[in-house]
């Protein structure tokens, strides 16, 4: 079978990806633009399409009759056309799990930098601020401890789990946030708007579906009482950029603290780049999930589900 990866790029150099076993031709990019009608030419004959980030829509899955297997290099499954895969009966895979030690860590990474306003005071440090404020330490913006905060959690799966258990070895107290406008299912679960109105940091680990694009909006944001920090490592789409903006300038949220955004990368025009000098304001570049053992760990489930997946079609 022939299996062409669109994006191996998005991995590490020094990373080994051979071809998973049962493919006999492997043609690797590492990198393909948005661009439908070369996607469609570099699959033309793929029987497995392997992907990061690249949009495969229903135009491109519609225009692949060879198509038998979509086989994503990550968790979220936002890129891809779900109904087109079901109509052309190409079955889509992800990765779940590869990466529950990299995000939650990378989530308190985030977490910690902007409580505790590190990237300003690493630059204090290094711009001679702090020599000329003559006293042995700088303390010009507080520093916010976790222990005894709230943390609500928006999206208690493989990732939301970890992160809970981290928190509360830092004396957090932690709320799981039950999908919005439902009753909560059981005790450990905690109404939408609780979770909203009772956090002083709120992390978001859901996927981006119908169901959670703009879950952070003017309305959400309102029902933020405690002033919380935002952190991000799901997907950018789930935050309305224009509302946070908003938000972080009215000060009805501390902070935000985001490995993810709409657009990928970030452009120049986004407005959260105006907080880019924030002391409370932190972003990384989609890289939470990539630690050297997470993509070793991602490439060899992937081998594995893509070599049962070919045994079962032979
Ligand atoms: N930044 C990065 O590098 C990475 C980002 N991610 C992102 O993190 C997400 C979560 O990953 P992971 O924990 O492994 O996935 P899981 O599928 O294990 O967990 C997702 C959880 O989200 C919950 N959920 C779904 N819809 C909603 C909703 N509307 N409101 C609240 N909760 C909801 C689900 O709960 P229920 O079952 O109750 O519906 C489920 O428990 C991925 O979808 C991906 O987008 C993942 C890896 C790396
Ligand atoms: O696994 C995921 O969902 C990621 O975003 C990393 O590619």
């Amino acid at each position: 079978m022939q299996a062409v990866f669109l994006d191996k790029g998005t991995f590490s150099d020094g990373i080994d990806l051979p071809a998973p076993a049962g493919v006999s031709d492997y043609v690797t990019y590492n990198d393909t633009p948005k661009d439908i009608d070369l996607i469609i030419e570099r699959c033309k004959d793929a029987d497995i399409i392997i992907t990061n980030k690249v949009q495969i829509g229903a135009d491109v899955i519609a225009s692949l009759p060879k198509l038998k297997l979509i086989q994503l290099t990550a968790t979220g499954m936002n890129n891809v056309d779900q109904d087109a895969c079901n109509k052309h009966d190409v079955a889509l895979y992800n990765v779940a799990g590869y990466a529950v030690k990299s995000v939650p860590e990378h989530t308190f990474m985030l977490m910690l930098t902007a409580m505790r306003a590190g990237i300003y005071y690493h630059q204090k440090v290094a711009d001679g601020t702090w020599l000329a404020n003559g006293n042995f330490c700088l303390l010009d913006i507080p520093l916010i401890d976790l222990e005894n905060k709230t943390l609500g959690i928006i999206g208690v799966g493989t990732i939301g789990k970890r992160v809970t258990e981290i928190a509360r070895a830092f004396g957090m107290t932690v709320l799981w946030a039950e999908h919005q406008g439902q009753a909560p299912r059981n005790e450990d679960y905690t109404a939408f708007d609780e979770v909203l109105a009772r956090s002083d940091v709120i992390t978001l680990h859901c996927p981006l579906n119908e169901q959670t694009q703009h879950l952070i909006n003017q309305d959400t944001l309102a029902k933020m009482t405690k002033q919380p920090l935002i952190v991000n490592v799901a997907r950018g789409g789930i935050v309305d950029s224009q509302a946070l903006t908003d938000a972080i300038n009215s000060e009805q949220i501390i902070g935000y603290a985001s490995d993810v955004f709409e657009q990928e990368p970030i452009t120049s025009d986004d407005p959260l780049l105006t907080f880019a000098d924030h002391p409370r304001v932190i972003f990384s570049p989609h890289n939470a999930w990539g630690s050297e053992s997470a993509q070793e760990t991602l490439w060899q489930m992937l081998s594995k589900q893509v070599a049962d997946f070919i045994d079962n079609r032979s």
